[in-house]
């Protein structure tokens, strides 16, 4: 049986004027890791919203587990398994980190975790009563991605997860995604070079829309062309 859960196939889009992506592929399997990184403007923000249905593409298609998604509602989308962080928390800050658990798992059918593991997958244990709002920031992402995960899916997407995070908090959040890996499917797009050093899984990396370079990251981060585009030589 293959083991792939979301397969993009030579997506474009185009806002007007502007090919704002062109001819991309992804394939993600069931419980792998992977990043894309690039520029800014590169695209990386378009191509989740593909991943996630929010945007149509003008060409191509996204299939998650042999489903075709382009265009489907959120609610449906994580329906099928898809969670997504954003890249502001969206937390409610006056409610205890274990009840915004619970506020995310209503309407999950038959939730299989337990709350106490959720905690424990996003190292807030010990804050499980805290307000949220209390949080330091790093948590509070945490607590969106445990947000996330209540929903209990296939698959995760991140929109700059460290976004904003002191260096330990960071190196943390990698640590946190590598563990998660094992019961997951994870796709995070990231500015942070070190974030994705320490993850060192497969990489994407976009260029004004197209890909650049795709491959293991300690391949990707020695490569010539990477390294002029991130410093600005093309
Ligand atoms: N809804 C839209 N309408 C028109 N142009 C758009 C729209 N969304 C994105 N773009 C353009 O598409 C290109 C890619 O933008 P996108 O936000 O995906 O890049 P990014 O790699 O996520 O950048 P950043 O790292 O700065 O967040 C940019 O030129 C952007 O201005």
């Amino acid at each position: 049986m293959s083991d792939v859960l979301l397969h993009a196939e030579n997506v474009g889009i185009r806002f007007g004027g502007l090919q704002a992506l062109e001819a991309l592929n992804l394939t993600v399997r069931d419980k792998e890791l992977c990043c894309i990184i690039g520029p800014n403007g590169a695209g990386k923000s378009t191509f989740l919203n593909v991943l996630t249905g929010t945007l149509r593409p003008t060409s191509g298609s996204v299939r998650f587990l042999g489903r075709d998604i382009a265009g489907l509602p959120l609610h449906r989308i994580a329906r099928l398994g898809i969670a997504r962080k954003f890249q502001i928390p969206s937390i409610f800050p006056s409610l205890s980190v274990e009840d915004n658990l619970k506020v995310a798992r209503w309407g999950v059918p038959a939730p299989v975790r337990p709350l106490s593991e959720l905690l424990e997958l996003v190292a807030l244990t010990n804050r499980a009563a805290t307000l949220a709002g209390e949080l330091a920031h790093g948590q509070k992402q945490w607590l969106e991605i445990g947000m996330a995960l209540a929903i209990e899916p296939r698959l995760l997407l991140l929109d700059e997860p460290t976004a904003g995070m002191t260096p330990q908090e960071t190196l943390a959040t990698a640590e946190m995604l590598l563990r998660l890996k094992g019961e997951f499917s994870i796709v995070a797009v990231e500015h942070d070079i070190r974030f994705v050093r320490a993850l060192n899984c497969e990489t994407l990396v976009l260029h004004q829309g197209r890909r650049l370079r795709s491959g293991p990251f300690h391949d990707i981060e020695t490569d010539e062309m990477v390294r002029d585009v991130y410093l600005g030589r093309r």
